[in-house]
């Protein structure tokens, strides 16, 4: 349950089994949602934790989503550590009672259902190294959801059009239906002309890094796209992120071009502030051991990151 500390993996059943719980204990500030299904008709769910949770209010919104590549088994222990400190905390640790408070903040633990069970029904005590959905592709199996988005989706060799590739970008943009579930939800938190998520993360593994966008190309801004104080905010908010858990912060593409990625068109079609977080644990699989103090080396940035959503520029001294 959400008060014992991780000991081992969550099965995707025991994650939605761990959102159901928490929703039924915490009914004021938690809430169960459903986004769509995936390809072999598994929810993608998530919670919603706000006070008055049951009613959408004016207070600036989170989302994170974790576990998009299905080995990365660790993501999904972040985010439903995320979920158990806000929901513990409130009523007793008055920062943590203050951002649930004012925030509406969104986390979906296991976004490709269909690839973390295939990934975790191995006969063996790790994985199969499984990364991408389970939707079959011609003469393979699987899209990369992170090359799956609709901006600049296939646009500059950050991705591969070969089915058996692990970076498959898919037959079109949002082919693959997690991807669809994904971004819809996103198109539905424009409210009255605006969105309202306002901070995003996508929480990855195994490299220790905080990436912001863009990863389509290597230059730091872009006219129309990237401004010099939108990256430059990026920047802050992902290095001060970074000093909190030691992780090295830099632009996507520092590392390499990827293109149909979820930060980039979190924050190219709706300018919402987004980062990738690659956590750390030496391998896909760490020992379940291990959960806990990695997952406690960003249990801050997590925190901070929901904090910025009402105005992000402040990580530059600017106002919204
Ligand atoms: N988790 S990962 O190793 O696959 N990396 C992710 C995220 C990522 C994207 C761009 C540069 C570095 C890392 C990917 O989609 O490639
Ligand atoms: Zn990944």
């Amino acid at each position: 349950g959400p008060t014992a500390a991780a000991t081992s993996y969550h099965t995707f059943a025991e994650a939605m089994a761990e959102i159901d719980t928490v929703a039924a204990r915490y009914p004021q500030i938690a809430r169960k949602f459903v986004a769509g299904k995936s390809y072999q008709g598994r929810d993608i769910a998530g919670l919603k934790i706000s006070d008055n949770v049951a009613t959408d209010e004016d207070e600036p919104e989170v989302l994170i989503i974790a576990n998009i590549h299905a080995r990365e088994r660790l993501t999904a222990e972040q985010a439903l550590d995320h979920i158990a400190r806000l929901t513990q905390g409130y009523g007793s640790d008055s920062r943590i009672t203050q951002l649930v408070n004012g925030r509406e903040i969104w986390i979906m633990p296991m976004v490709n259902p269909d690839g973390q069970v295939y990934d975790m029904t191995s006969d063996t005590s790790s994985g199969r190294m499984w990364r991408k959905n389970r939707q079959p592709n011609g003469t393979s199996t699987g899209t990369d959801l992170n090359r799956n988005f609709a901006y600049r989706w296939g646009c500059c060799g950050g991705s591969s059009g070969n089915g058996a590739s692990e970076t498959y970008r898919g037959t079109a943009a949002e082919s693959a239906p997690e991807t669809k579930v994904l971004a819809n939800f996103v198109r539905s938190r424009v409210v009255g002309g605006e969105q309202q998520l306002k901070m995003f993360l996508d929480i990855h593994s195994v490299a220790e890094l905080v990436l912001w966008p863009f990863g389509y190309t290597y230059s730091d801004t872009v006219a129309g796209a990237m401004s010099a104080d939108e990256q430059a905010t990026h920047r802050a908010i992902g290095r001060e992120l970074a000093g909190t858990n030691g992780f090295t912060p830099e632009q996507s593409s520092d590392l390499y071009i990827t293109d149909g990625t979820t930060i980039d068109w979190t924050w190219g079609q709706y300018r919402i502030f987004s980062l990738t977080f690659e956590l750390g644990g030496g391998s896909f699989y760490p020992p379940p051991s291990a959960i806990d103090g990695e997952v406690q080396r960003s249990r801050e940035a997590l925190l901070r990151l929901t904090e910025y959503a009402d105005c992000p520029y402040r990580a530059i001294g600017k106002q919204g």
